[in-house]
C-alpha cells in the first residue's frame, strides 16, 4: 500500500496540476517539483491562508472513475462544513493525449478546520483514492505530502512551483472517445462498461442493435435530409414543425422518441456516460433518416452537431479561446454517420432568447439555466457548432418572425437541395 501511494505521488510530480476557481475565470497551473520555489501571485491567493487539499479519485475503469469522481463532488459538497471551498482540479501531462484526470481542492477556512476530517472519512471509506495536503513554509513556499497511513509515506515532501500555461487547454487532451464519439462502436463500449452499473444500458443498446443500423453509403440519391440546430428556445421546434408541413417532409428527433424513457437516467451521469447516450441516440436517427428519406425529404431537429458542441463546451472551461483550435480533428463529423445534405444553425441574439424562454416558461435542464447565467458557456457552445466541418452549418438569423425566418429557410432549401 505504501509504495503503491508513493509511487502515485511520484507519478503526480511528473503532472501539471490545474485548478480551476470557478468556470468563469482562468485556470491556475503548476506542478510539483522537489524543490522549495516561490509562488506567483495566484497560487500565492490559492494557497493563501486557512488549510488546503487535493483529492482524487480516480480508480481502475473509466466508467468507475468517472461515477466516483461524480460521487465524490457530490459528497464533499455535502458533507463539507461552511467556511470551506470546493474547487475543480485536473492533473495532466502538457500536450500529452489522454493524460487528463480529474480531481479537486478542498480549501478549508472553516471555523474549527474540519475539512480534513471529512475528506480522512471518505478516503477511509474509499471514495478518495489519493489525498495530498499542501502546508506554506516560512519562505514563502509551498509543500505537499501525501495523506496516508504510512509514516515513511507522510514524511515525502513535494513543493508547489508556477508553471507556463500549457498551448493547448487541458480538457482538450481527453475529448476524443471521453466527451465526443466518432464510431458506433466507441459509444457502445461505453454502455457495455456500464452494464453492471446501469441496467437501462443493455436496452439502449438493445434498440440500437434492433434498428439494423444502415451503412452510410446505402444514403446515397434520396430525398434531401434537412438538420436544425441552434441553442436552446432559438425556434427549431417552431421551424421544423413548419417545415414539415411546407415540404410534405417527415420530422425526426435526435435524440429519438424511443430514447425518451431514459434520458432522464443517462443525463444524471457523468459526461463520458450522458454523452455516449447522445452518441448513440444519433446513430439511431440516422437509420430512421435513412429509412425516411427514401420515401419523402427528412427534417431532423437536432443531431450530431448538437451532440458535439454542447459536450465540447462543457468539457472545456473558462474562455472560448480555451476551445480546441478552428480545423482541429475533434470537429470533424464521424466517418460511420449518415451525413445530412444542410445543416442550419438558428441565431439569435442573447435577450430575444431571454425573452423566449420566458414566455415559454417551460422547466429549464440544468444546462438551460447554465445557459442563461452562463453567457461564457453559450458563446462556447455557439462557436462550437461554427467550428464543425464536413458537413458545416450554415448561420441563420433566427431573430425576425417565424414566417420571416420559415421563408428565409425555404429558400436556402431550394437553393442548395433543389427542393
Ligand atoms: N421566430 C420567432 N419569433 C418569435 N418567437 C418565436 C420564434 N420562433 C419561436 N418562437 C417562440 O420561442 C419559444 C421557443 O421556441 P421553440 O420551442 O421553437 O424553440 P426550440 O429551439 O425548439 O427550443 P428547445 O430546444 O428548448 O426545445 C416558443 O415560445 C416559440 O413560440
Ligand atoms: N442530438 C443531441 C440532442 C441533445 N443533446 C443534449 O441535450 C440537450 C438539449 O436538448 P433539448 O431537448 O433541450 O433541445 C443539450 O444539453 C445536449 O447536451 C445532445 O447531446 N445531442
Amino acid at each position: 500500500m505504501a509504495s503503491r501511494s508513493i509511487s502515485r505521488l511520484a507519478q503526480w510530480c511528473s503532472r501539471i496540476f490545474m485548478v480551476e476557481i470557478n468556470q468563469k475565470t482562468e485556470p491556475i497551473y503548476f506542478a510539483l517539483s522537489s524543490k522549495p520555489s516561490a509562488l506567483s501571485p495566484e497560487l500565492d491567493a490559492l494557497f493563501g491562508s486557512g488549510k488546503l487539499f487535493s483529492v482524487c479519485a480516480q480508480c481502475d475503469g473509466r466508467v468507475q472513475s468517472a461515477r466516483s469522481h461524480a460521487h465524490l463532488k457530490r459528497a464533499l459538497a455535502e458533507k463539507l462544513p461552511p467556511g470551506c471551498d470546493l474547487l475543480d482540479a485536473a492533473f495532466f501531462l502538457p500536450d500529452v493525449k489522454n493524460s487528463f484526470v480529474r480531481g479537486l481542492f478542498v480549501r478549508d477556512n472553516s471555523a474549527l478546520y474540519s475539512a480534513e476530517r471529512v475528506v480522512n472519512q471518505l478516503r477511509q471509506n474509499g471514495s478518495v483514492a489519493s489525498v495530498l495536503a499542501y502546508t506554506r513554509g516560512n519562505s514563502g513556499d509551498c509543500a505537499c505530502s501525501i495523506v496516508s497511513d504510512e509514516p515513511a509515506e507522510r514524511k515525502r515532501r513535494y513543493y508547489v512551483t508556477p508553471v507556463p500555461v500549457p498551448l493547448r487547454h487541458p480538457a482538450t487532451l481527453n475529448i476524443i472517445n471521453s466527451d465526443v464519439f466518432y464510431r458506433l462502436e466507441d459509444a457502445c463500449k461505453v454502455l457495455q462498461e456500464c452494464n453492471d452499473v446501469i441496467p437501462e444500458s443493455k436496452a439502449v443498446l438493445e434498440l440500437v442493435e434492433e434498428q439494423k443500423l444502415e451503412s452510410v453509403s446505402n444514403h446515397a440519391k434520396r430525398f434531401p435530409v434537412i438538420v436544425i440546430e441552434g441553442l436552446d428556445a432559438t425556434g427549431k421546434t417552431t421551424l421544423t414543425c413548419s417545415l414539415q408541413k411546407a415540404l410534405g417532409a417527415v420530422l425526426l428527433k435526435s435524440p429519438p422518441q424511443c430514447l425518451g424513457d431514459f434520458r432522464q437516467r443517462f443525463d444524471a451521469e457523468p459526461p463520458l456516460i450522458r454523452r455516449a447516450f447522445y452518441a448513440l441516440g444519433n446513430y439511431i436517427t440516422a437509420a430512421q433518416i435513412a429509412r425516411e428519406s427514401a420515401h419523402a425529404p427528412v427534417i431532423t431537429d437536432r443531431y450530431w452537431h448538437s451532440t458535439a458542441a454542447y459536450a465540447i463546451a462543457t468539457a472545456v472551461s473558462g474562455r472560448e479561446e480555451n476551445l480546441p483550435a478552428v480545423g482541429s480533428e475533434i470537429y470533424e463529423w464521424p466517418s460511420d454517420l449518415l451525413r445530412p445534405s444542410l445543416v442550419l444553425l438558428l441565431s439569435v441574439n442573447p435577450e430575444e432568447r431571454q425573452r423566449r424562454l420566458a414566455n415559454r416558461g417551460l422547466d429549464k435542464t440544468e444546462e438551460e439555466s447554465q445557459l442563461e447565467i452562463n453567457h461564457l458557456f453559450r458563446c462556447k457552445v455557439e462557436e462550437a457548432y461554427k467550428r464543425i466541418q464536413n458537413p458545416a452549418c450554415i448561420i441563420v438569423d433566427a431573430s425576425p418572425s417565424p414566417d420571416h425566418v420559415l421563408q428565409e429557410v425555404l429558400c436556402l432549401i431550394k437553393n442548395k437541395c433543389n427542393l
